[in-house]
């Protein structure tokens, strides 16, 4: 069973949740293209869905595909997202930013009633932090943002671990798709997210962070099972409210 059949098993079992006439916002990433390329197919089957995209290169691949899309100014209100993400725990708390698209991702599935997460099963870990965090900053001040970041990492309990600037396939500092640089925390554990989420946001320069935390409510993730892929369901429901999995 090769990654991109995990990842279209995965998308497969998100696209059972879509209903004709949904608001859908719509990931970034090879599982996100996965989905894509199969709402393609019911789109061109007749289902009528509307989509707002979380990336240009998203906005690209449905517009090839054929799907309506619209802006979340002309739809502030989304029923259901459907994005990818780079770590996931047993709280359904994840790291996303991996394709760089992470600001629009968070703004997107903030406007949905549901975000569902769709990746292979190799993405589920015990403790975030293995994937470099990505934190979106503000060009004005970067060294001074830069600065101010090793600083909240230290104080969350993250001392002296690495932060580069993310570079483009050219080598040269990438930009997102608003315009701001990446920096990318090498954590190797992120001991308390809730807290290096707080200091994060409370650093004038930064404009966003990859930790979602209480956002996603399921999660697909497909393993392979012999030849066939197993998608396993990581549910909100199963969790207490103080947010610890039952
Ligand atoms: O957060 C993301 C983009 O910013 C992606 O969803 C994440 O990087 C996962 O990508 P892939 O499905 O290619 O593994």
């Amino acid at each position: 069973m090769s990654a991109p059949d995990l990842r279209r098993a995965a998308a497969a079992r998100a696209l059972e949740l879509v209903e004709p006439g949904m608001r859908l916002g719509i990931g970034t990433g090879s599982t996100a293209a996965a989905f894509i390329a199969l709402l393609g197919d019911r789109v061109r089957a007749g289902l009528d869905v509307i989509g707002v995209p979380t990336s240009e290169a998203t906005r690209i691949a449905c517009e090839r595909e054929g799907i309506r899309l619209a802006t979340l100014e002309e739809l502030p209100e989304l029923d259901l997202t459907i994005d990818g993400a780079d770590e996931v725990d047993a709280n359904l708390r994840l790291i996303k930013g991996g394709g760089a698209a992470l600001l629009r991702e968070k703004i997107v599935a903030m406007a949905s009633r549901r975000m569902v997460v769709i990746a292979d099963a190799a993405k589920r870990v015990e403790t975030l932090g293995a994937f470099p965090l990505p934190i979106e900053v503000n060009v004005f001040g970067f060294g001074a943002t830069w600065r101010a970041v090793e600083k909240a990492l230290a104080e969350s309990g993250c001392a002296g671990k690495p932060l580069t600037r993310r570079l483009d396939a050219a080598g040269e500092p990438l930009l997102t798709d608003g315009g701001h640089a990446l920096l990318d925390a090498h954590l190797g554990a992120i001991p308390d997210p809730e807290g290096l989420s707080a200091r994060l946001w409370a650093v004038p320069g930064v404009v966003e962070h990859g930790l979602f935390l209480g956002i996603a409510d399921t999660a697909y993730l497909a393993e392979a099972s012999g030849s066939e892929a197993r998608v396993i369901v990581l549910s909100a429901d199963d969790l207490t409210t103080s947010g610890q999995r039952l």
